[in-house]
Parts: C-alpha cells; sequence; structure tokens
C-alpha cells in the first residue's frame, strides 16, 4: 500500500483525551468522588480501545467527558433502587458509567450486537466495574430471565418504541429514567396511547452536572401512586 493511500488511515484520529478540557479536572473529579478512578478508567479505555473497536467515532474523543460520560451520570439521580437494566447499552453509556457510580447496585447491560456485548464484559473486568451483567438480546427478548426496578437507555429508540419493547422487562413498582434530547416533550406526547397500556405516567426532568454544561433532558416513566 502507498504512503498516500495510508495517509487518510493515518488522520482518522483526530483528538486524544488530552484535548478534552474536562479531562483530569478537579470539578469532574469532585463531581464523581470516591468512584472517579473506575469512571476515569472507563472513559481512558473508551477513548482508546472504544476508539479502534468502532464503539466510539474518533471525533468524540475531544469531548468524550461532557456529551458521553458526564452526559450519562446525569441520570444517577434518578435511579431509584433495586435492579437497574441498561437497554442498548453499545459501548456502555449509560451502563457502564452508572455501574461504576453506584457500585452497591446490581446493573444488567441488555445488547443485542455480540461485538458490543464482548467489549461491555471486557471493558467492566477492565475497569474493576464488578457489578455488572452483561445479556445479549433484544430488550423485547428477553423477558424471560431480566427483571428491571429502573430501566435506563440513551440514543437507542423513540420513547413510544423503548416502552413498547422494554416496558413488560419492569418489576411491579419499576420506573424508566431515559436520557432524551430536547425532543422529549413531542415524544412524550406521542407515546401517551402505549404509556396507558403499560400504567405509566411521564415527566420530563432537567439533569444538571456540572456549573456552566447544558443540562440533560431525563424523562422519567413512572406507575401512579
Ligand atoms: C445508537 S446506539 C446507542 C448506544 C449507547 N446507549 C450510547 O448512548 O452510546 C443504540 C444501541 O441500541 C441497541 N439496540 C437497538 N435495538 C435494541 C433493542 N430492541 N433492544 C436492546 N438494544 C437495542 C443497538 O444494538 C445499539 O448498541
Amino acid at each position: 500500500m502507498s504512503d498516500e493511500q495510508t495517509e487518510p488511515e493515518a488522520e482518522a484520529v483526530v483528538a486524544t483525551l488530552a484535548d478534552d478540557p474536562l479531562h483530569g479536572a478537579a470539578e469532574v473529579r469532585e463531581f464523581f468522588g470516591d468512584v472517579y478512578p473506575r469512571v476515569e478508567a472507563f472513559a481512558s479505555l473508551l477513548a482508546d480501545q472504544g476508539v479502534l473497536r468502532g464503539l466510539i467515532g474518533p471525533r468524540e474523543v475531544g469531548r468524550l467527558w461532557e456529551r458521553h460520560i458526564l452526559n450519562s451520570a446525569a441520570v444517577a439521580p434518578f435511579l431509584g433502587t433495586g435492579t437497574i437494566v441498561d437497554v442498548g447499552s453499545g459501548a456502555g453509556l449509560p451502563g457502564l458509567v452508572v455501574a461504576a457510580m453506584v457500585p452497591g447496585r446490581q446493573v444488567v447491560l441488555v445488547e443485542p450486537m455480540e461485538r458490543r456485548t464482548a467489549w461491555l464484559f471486557e471493558a467492566a473486568e477492565a475497569c474493576g466495574i464488578d457489578n455488572v451483567t452483561v445479556v445479549r438480546g433484544r430488550a423485547e427478548e428477553v423477558r424471560d430471565v431480566v427483571e428491571a426496578d429502573v430501566i435506563t437507555a440513551r440514543a437507542v429508540a423513540s420513547i413510544d418504541k423503548l416502552v413498547k419493547w422494554s416496558a413488560p422487562l419492569l418489576s411491579d413498582k419499576g420506573e424508566m429514567a431515559l436520557l432524551k434530547g430536547r425532543s422529549a416533550p413531542d415524544e412524550l406526547e406521542r407515546a401517551k396511547y402505549v404509556l396507558r397500556k403499560f400504567n405509566l405516567m411521564g415527566s420530563v426532568h432537567a439533569a444538571p452536572t456540572l456549573a456552566g454544561l447544558e443540562p440533560t433532558t431525563v424523562v422519567r416513566l413512572q406507575r401512579p401512586s
């Protein structure tokens, strides 16, 4: 292969974690507290092996903490109690971040793609995140083996689809905490019939992380009290 042919590949990695202004920042360390070393280990693995293995785009590395790690961590105040199930974990967002933050809780990562389940298993082990179980399958295929007190999901599907696929996994008092964008109120409106079918009520919450960063949007779906 000529030099001309190899050059674009060499340019494909456009950023390193050192380019991320939040990498190692005091306010990030303070935000995560005791669990920071595990979260940092995962961020570093994602920026390196995660890019090489195609789990995350190279351009994401320079903004990994704000757009991915902290965005995932924003769901932490909405996790209630009991077993957490992250549907469509992909690279481990928010599942592995959440698992690192709540070491006393069981976290099940549901993901259909074998390449991604292998990554999730290896990444959890490499980062010392030992409260994780990885289940390969689509949410709608794992109803016999997974029961959730809280379901999380990020960038997987619209709320109506997520509820159709995942609500049958919920325990009696189970709830969902979905990381969503600005379209959350419209998505909730479109999901009203399926929410009624599964006896769930939706609410939209701003979930801040660090001062100066735009809050994440969390959609909470709960059983009426
Ligand atoms: C765009 S990726 C997002 C991954 C990760 N949550 C994130 O925020 O980076 C969507 C993921 O959902 C998974 N997925 C798609 N349909 C699914 C389903 N029915 N049940 C569980 N996972 C699903 C895909 O395999 C993929 O890994």
